[in-house]
C-alpha cells in the first residue's frame, strides 16, 4: 500500500507502507546504526519520534524475544530504504512487518533515506507524518505547523509503580524516566539490589529506601519538560552518589546550574567517537540525543567536562567537582552498540562501596 511521509518544510516521500496502517506524527530523526534496529525500536527515548535508518536493508536478522529494550515501544514510525520480509537468524521469531504491526508502529519502505538524512542535516530535526499516500499534503502541512506538540514523553513512558530487582549487593535507586532495559541489566550484573522507581518521585521517597547510590536513567523529550526531576536530582546531589545517563545526565547538568540546547540533528548510531580527558583514550560509543549541555554555561557550575564528542566536540561527559557524581551523554550499556563505556558503571559502583563504607567525602 502507498503511503508517505510528510514533512513540515513541504518535502513529501512516497513509498510503501508497512508495519501498523496508522497516521503517526514525530520529529523525524536519523539512526546510522548498521544494526540494532530491535533495541533501537523499543528505546523509550525515541517517544513521539520517526527514526530513519541510513543502513540500507533493516529487518534481515528479524526480532527475537530478548533484544527488546521496553515492552512497550514508544517510538511513532520507522523508515528504512528496504525492509526485509525474509530474515535470517537462528534466534529470530517474527519479522520487522509483524512487530511494528503488532506495536502498532508506522513503517515506510522504499524512499531515497539519504536524501531525507541530508535534509535533516541541513535543517536541523522536522516535524513529520506518516499517512496514506492520498492524504492531501498542503493540509497535512498546516497541521503539522499549527500542531502544539506534547512535552509529557517522560510521564508516559516511566514506570507507574516502584518495582525491586533484589540482590545481595548494595542497594542503588534507579530513577526510570523511560529507561532501557540494558541499564537495569548492567546494575544488576554487578549484584545491586536495584529499586526502580517513577520519574516524579520525591527527594524524601528515595531517600526512605536508604540508597547507597542513585542512577539517573535516559529517557525521551526535552529534560526541561521535567523540572520537578530536575529539583529532585538537586536536593540528592552530595547526599548520594549519582551516576547519570543521556537524560539522567542532562537532568543531573541542570540540577547543577547549568543549562541544556536542543542540538540541530542530535547524536543517533552505534559508533560516535567520544574522548575521555582523564586518561585521553578514545571509546566507541552508543548515542541517542536530541540535547545537550551548554558548554558556557558550566562557567558558574562545580561541574568538569570528562568526555566530548570528536565528531562535534559537544559534551559527552561529566563530574561533580565536589560531590560523588558524574554522567555521560551516551549509553555505556549499549544495546546497541559497542560495550567499550561498561566500566562507567564500575566506576559507579565504586563511589557506592566508599559511601557505604565513609559517607559522603567533601571535597
Ligand atoms: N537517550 C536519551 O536519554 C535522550 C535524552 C533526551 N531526550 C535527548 O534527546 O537528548
Amino acid at each position: 500500500m502507498k503511503r508517505q511521509l510528510v514533512l513540515e518544510n513541504g518535502e513529501i516521500f512516497v513509498g510503501e507502507g508497512f508495519g501498523a496502517n496508522t497516521v503517526r506524527d514525530g520529529e523525524v530523526v536519523f539512526n546510522t546504526g548498521m544494526t540494532g534496529y530491535q533495541e533501537i525500536l523499543s528505546d523509550p527515548s525515541y517517544c513521539d519520534q520517526i527514526v530513519t535508518m541510513t543502513y540500507p536493508l533493516i529487518g534481515n536478522y528479524g526480532i527475537n524475544r530478548d533484544d527488546f529494550e521496553s515492552i512497550f515501544p514508544a517510538v511513532s514510525g520507522l523508515i528504512v530504504k528496504e525492509a526485509t520480509d525474509m530474515p535470517s537468524h537462528w534466534r529470530s521469531e517474527s519479522t520487522l512487518h509483524d512487530m511494528l504491526r503488532e506495536k502498532g508502529i508506522a513503517g515506510l519502505a522504499g524512499i531515497d533515506t539519504r536524501r531525507l538524512t541530508k535534509i535533516i542535516r541541513e535543517h536541523g530535526t522536522l516535524k513529520g507524518r506518516l499517512c496514506d499516500a492520498d492524504e492531501a499534503p498542503v493540509e497535512v502541512v498546516a497541521e503539522l505547523r499549527n500542531t502544539q506538540w506534547a512535552c509529557d514523553q517522560v510521564s508516559r513512558v516511566s514506570t507507574k509503580m516502584p518495582y525491586e530487582i533484589p540482590g545481595n549487593g548494595p542497594r542503588v535507586v534507579l530513577m526510570d524516566f523511560g529507561m532501557k532495559k540494558g541499564i537495569l541489566r548492567e546494575i544488576n550484573r554487578l549484584g545491586c539490589d536495584v529499586r526502580v522507581v517513577p520519574y516524579n518521585t520525591t527527594e524524601k521517597e528515595i531517600l526512605q529506601l536508604h540508597p547507597d547510590g542513585i542512577v539517573l536513567s535516559n529517557g525521551p523529550g526535552d529534560p526541561k519538560d521535567v523540572p520537578e526531576a530536575v529539583e529532585t536530582v538537586n536536593k540528592l546531589l552530595g547526599k548520594v552518589p549519582l551516576f547519570g545517563i543521556c537524560l539522567g545526565h542532562q537532568l543531573l547538568a541542570l540540577a547543577s546550574g547549568a543549562d541544556t540546547v536542543k542540538m540541530r540533528f542530535g547524536h543517533r548510531g552505534a559508533n560516535h567517537p567520544v574522548k575521555d580527558l582523564q586518561t585521553g583514550r578514545f571509546y566507541m560509543t552508543s548515542q541517542n540525543h536530541g540535547y545537550a549541555v551548554n558548554p558556557e554555561s558550566l562557567a558558574q557550575t562545580e561541574l568538569e567536562v570528562t568526555h566530548i564528542a570528536i565528531n562535534d566536540q559537544s559534551i559527552e561527559g561529566l563530574r561533580h567537582k565536589r560531590y560523588p557524581a558524574f554522567s555521560v551523554q551516551f549509553h555505556p550499556e549499549a544495546t546497541p552498540g559497542p560495550e567499550d563505556s561498561q566500566q562507567l558503571f564500575s566506576r559507579f559502583l565504586q563511589d557506592v562501596e566508599q559511601f557505604r563504607k565513609v559517607g559522603v567525602q567533601y571535597a
